[in-house]
């Protein structure tokens, strides 16, 4: 008998690998007027489109059952000012669905040669993952391009995928076609895919599955402890996390990174935790943001809480709801930083006070 969730699995790594594919080919054909700001101000390019269309119309095959949370929807590209756009995204997610079979690929899945969609229907596969989210049953979580202003900048994305049963993650896929495989080798070989199914593990290999390699998260080691955050300021706040770190005493910088790559490099030991504090008040966490970045921590022996330790819910709707900031570190140093936390928080707090 198989593991539960294999063809999950299957399914989840052969669609992140072939959407990771169209976004490598799309960055280097990228033009100026293929990227939309979206009404938060966040960019979406040709390529985030094309990747959710791609990725639900396999999960779509495979489960027509499943409802999916996706970051995108087509509203925009269904209007007449959308069209040059639309017909870009239809040729991108053509290409990418009609590319041969690969070792693991099944044609059920509606891929390989002459399996090219209609563009109603690439439309449609976009707004399949317009599911509000939800506490019981099955659903799929997609963030097509995770860090897009990353990718604009030819740095640190990922494509993630993650499957929720009863709100909680089963199984989680990243892909980071630019992530060095050796962060110690940053121009050594480049494109890593992490897989997690929960109760399984989690492993590390190459986008093609190559060199698969089980994750495990070393212990507590204050010498060399440090935080993996948000390039953008407007997303975590640094200052905040520079007053944790000092009140840790921890003397390694921290690394700034965009997207769920930072959960990859976490899981597999490249820095001591992920801390995401708020920048400012009102932002709810996305859940596409960190669904199978928090398995894949998991798995490899961490915890993932909200900043004050508070479990993360994924099945409050297609958000984290109130949950404050997040933090992703292993077992050993959780408490610590969350007393830290509080502490940092007081201070800002007194100060705030004492300037009023
Ligand atoms: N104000 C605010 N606070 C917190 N988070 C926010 C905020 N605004 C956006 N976002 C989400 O941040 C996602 C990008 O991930 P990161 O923050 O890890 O990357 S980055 O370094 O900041 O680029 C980004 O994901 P993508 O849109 O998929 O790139 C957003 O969902
Ligand atoms: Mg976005
Ligand atoms: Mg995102
Ligand atoms: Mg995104």
């Amino acid at each position: 008998m198989s593991l539960p969730f294999t063809t999950e699995k299957q399914l989840a790594i052969a669609a992140v690998r072939r959407a990771c594919h169209l976004t490598s080919s799309v960055f280097n054909k990228l033009v100026k007027n293929e990227t939309l700001t979206k009404g938060d101000k966040s960019p979406v390019t040709v390529g985030d489109y094309a990747a959710q269309a791609l990725i639900s119309s396999m999960l779509n095959h495979a489960y027509p059952q499943d409802p999916i949370v996706g970051e995108e929807d087509a509203t925009e590209l269904r209007a007449e000012s959308g069209s040059t756009l639309r017909e870009r995204i239809v040729e991108l997610t053509n290409e990418a669905l009609t590319l041969d079979l690969q070792q693991g690929d099944y044609a059920e899945w509606g891929i390989g040669p002459g399996k090219a969609k209609t563009p109603e229907q690439l439309m449609d596969e976009i707004d399949r993952g317009n599911y509000g989210g939800g506490r019981t049953g099955r659903m799929w979580c997609i963030d097509p391009i995770d860090g897009t202003k990353g990718f604009l900048r030819g740095e640190q994305y990922a494509v993630c995928l993650a499957l929720l049963v009863d709100a909680q993650v089963q199984v989680g896929v990243i892909g980071c076609p630019n992530l060095p495989a050796d962060l110690s080798q940053p121009e050594g070989q480049k494109g890593c895919l992490f897989v997690a199914v929960r109760g399984q593990g989690a492993q590390q290999m190459s986008l093609m599955g190559a060199n698969p390699t089980p994750l495990s998260m070393p212990p507590y080691d204050p010498s060399t402890f440090n935080f993996l955050e948000s390039v953008e300021a407007a997303h975590t706040s640094h200052s905040t996390n520079d007053k944790i770190s000092t009140l840790l005493e921890i003397t390694r910088k921290p690394i700034r990174m965009d997207s769920q790559a930072k959960y990859g490099c976490l899981a597999r030991g490249d820095a001591g935790a992920y801390m995401r504090m708020p920048a400012g008040v009102g932002y709810q966490e996305k859940i596409w943001d960190h669904a199978p970045g928090s398995l894949l921590v998991e798995e490899s022996g961490g915890i993932v809480t909200d900043s004050r330790g508070t479990p993360l819910d994924f099945g409050l709707g297609r958000t984290l709801g109130v949950n404050h900031g997040v933090i992703a570190t292993v077992k050993s140093a959780h408490s610590r930083l969350i007393d830290a936390v509080a502490k940092a928080l007081s201070n800002e707090e007194g100060d705030t006070k004492s300037k009023a």
